[in-house]
């Protein structure tokens, strides 16, 4: 029998007066899956994360967490989750340690604080206020309560937002431990290298919707006709051009004619085409690059605007 499915999502629908932000959603993520929700601002992720968590109600559609719903069994589900929410403000005053052992006694059971800090590099400032950590640390500390109760679920909202390109590494190596622990993580952000690193399958959402599902790589491939190939020779490549070359598929050269760049729907065979018509010529290759489309260039296809405003 197929394992039950760690969250599902149907036809969720979330109003705010007149103003429909969720307008239809489904999805499921397996168990021990990393599944990301990536939209651009008031996509409607943090509504989606936040009713699933049971912090907000729906207006309508089924959801479940675990085999339970969150707006009747919220217990249930709050004891089995962790949560990092895209703002953790702890008040100023409040040493690690004691946001730490405050946490653990909201839940049934609770993990070893001494290793849990250690694992998070927060054990030497454990008595040190909130309000003097970094940004890197305050996310570190995010990601400490959200595991303080070993959650068989973790909601991450956005955890690298605002920080800077080195902590934000930090805080990825840190979400794939948990992967690899074969956590179940719902993750949402508007880092496309965020989804494309760390998540198994991504769903895109825009206006209240999902308009794409599947791995970064399948969603990739949807667009395939985005690929490039470029290539630089240390001579000048030949005048002519490959042999039977398609005319819809145009190569560019550099004015020095040492750099080409073609748009490749079958990148493989491209370059396959292209460095036995050089090697003919007898130009040297000097490097040599295939360019995918990235996820942020399947979201531009399907929606005609940019992920990041
Ligand atoms: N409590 C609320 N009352 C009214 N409108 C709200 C409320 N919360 C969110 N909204 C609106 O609903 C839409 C979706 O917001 P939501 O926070 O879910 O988006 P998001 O995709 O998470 O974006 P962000 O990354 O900015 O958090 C936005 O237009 C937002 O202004």
């Amino acid at each position: 029998m197929p394992t039950q499915p760690a969250i599902r999502v149907t036809g969720l629908h979330k109003s705010y007066g007149d103003f429909e932000a969720v307008r239809g959603i489904d999805f499921e993520v397996a168990q021990g899956e990393v599944f990301g929700l990536l939209g651009p601002n008031g996509a409607g992720k943090t509504t989606t994360v936040e009713i699933l968590e049971g912090l907000r109600s729906r207006t309508s559609g089924e959801v479940s967490v675990l085999g339970f719903d969150p707006a009747n069994d919220t217990m249930a589900v709050k004891d089995r989750i962790g949560v990092s929410l895209q703002a953790t403000n702890l008040p100023e005053k409040m040493k690690v340690l004691e946001a730490v052992e405050l946490f653990a006694a909201f839940y049934s059971r609770a993990t070893d604080i001494t290793n849990l800090l250690k694992r998070l590099q927060l054990w030497e400032k454990r008595g040190a206020f909130y309000s003097t950590l970094s940004g890197g640390q305050k996310q570190r500390l995010a990601l400490a309560l959200a595991m303080i109760n070993e959650p068989q679920v973790v909601f991450l909202d956005e955890p690298t937002t605002g920080l800077d390109p080195q902590v934000r590494l930090e805080i990825h190596s840190l979400i794939e431990e948990l992967r690899d622990q074969k956590r179940t993580i719902l993750l949402t952000t508007h880092y496309i290298e965020e989804a494309e690193r760390l998540c198994h399958r991504v769903a895109i959402v825009d206006e209240g919707k999902v308009i794409a599902i599947g791995t970064p790589r399948e969603l990739q491939q949807k667009i395939l006709g985005h690929s490039r190939v470029e290539i630089c020779t240390l001579s000048p490549m030949p005048l002519d051009l490959p042999k039977d070359w398609p005319e819809e598929f145009p190569i560019h050269f550099t004015d020095d004619r040492k750099k080409l760049t073609v748009p490749a729907p079958k990148p493989a065979r491209a370059v396959v085409d292209l460095v036995k018509w050089l090697d003919a010529a007898g130009a040297e290759l000097d490097d040599l690059h295939i360019k995918r489309p990235t996820l942020e260039d399947v979201f531009i296809e399907l929606t005609g605007k940019s992920l990041r405003d």
